[in-house]
């Protein structure tokens, strides 16, 4: 725990260790535009390069599905996107930004569910929700911890990631992420990352999210 001296509160640890403007992972050099401490949420820039996210939607474009949520896996209006998921490991780029991100994420790629590629149109949306699976569900044993919501295209209008507890939205940018993480003892800090994806307004949103659980999968 760190003491921290502006509100003599006690800060917890996070996992997220990167300080200053920037941090260099194994082959990209990532920015860090702004960052929220408690909950830890950071916006990133230069994640991915315009060819990567080009790649990831065109390898995705065919095999996306009406978006199904919690541990049920039901189709349920709290989320209108489309989507699908890569297998771990499953191609060349997939493999590339797996290190990435679990490198940004400080947790081994061992314990992502795999990437999952969402796309909304016009009007769908991602209804606010935490990522972490409520105590007595059975996904809770290994629960979630840490989510990188990486953003694959610009959108034309809408689409933020919003933060409604902390009144904190994020717009989408082509190549940057928002990474916020959830593992804290103070369960009221895990709630406030209650997020949603606003509805698109004009133009397509795609982002590819990776959450990271506590352990191996
Ligand atoms: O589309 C977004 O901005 C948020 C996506 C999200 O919340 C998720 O994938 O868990
Ligand atoms: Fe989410």
């Amino acid at each position: 725990m760190i003491m921290d001296s502006k509100q003599s509160t006690v800060k917890e640890q996070t996992i997220f260790g990167h300080i200053g403007n920037n941090f260099q992972t194994e082959d990209r050099k990532i920015n860090i535009i702004a960052r929220l401490e408690e909950p830890l949420i950071v916006i990133l820039g230069n994640v991915l390069s315009d060819e990567e996210c080009d790649e990831l939607i065109t390898l995705s474009k065919d095999k996306m599905q009406r978006s199904k949520v919690g541990a049920e896996h039901e189709v349920n209006e709290i989320r209108t996107s489309s989507g699908m998921f890569f297998q771990k490991n499953e191609n060349d780029i997939i493999i590339k930004v797996e290190k990435r991100v679990s490198s940004i994420m400080n947790i081994p790629i061992e314990h992502g569910d795999g990437i999952q590629i969402l796309k909304y149109t016009p009007g769908q949306e991602y209804k606010a929700h935490v990522d972490f699976f409520s105590p007595t569900s059975k996904s809770a044993k290994n629960n979630r911890i840490s989510t990188l919501v990486m953003y694959l295209n610009d959108v034309e209008q809408g689409g933020e990631t919003f933060f409604p507890k902390l009144n904190f939205s994020v717009s989408p940018q082509k190549g940057m992420a928002v990474y916020f993480e959830y593992f804290y003892n103070d369960k009221n800090v895990n709630d406030l990352t209650l997020h949603s994806g606003a509805p698109v307004i004009a133009g397509e949103k795609w982002v590819a999210t990776q959450w990271m659980r506590r352990q191996k999968l």
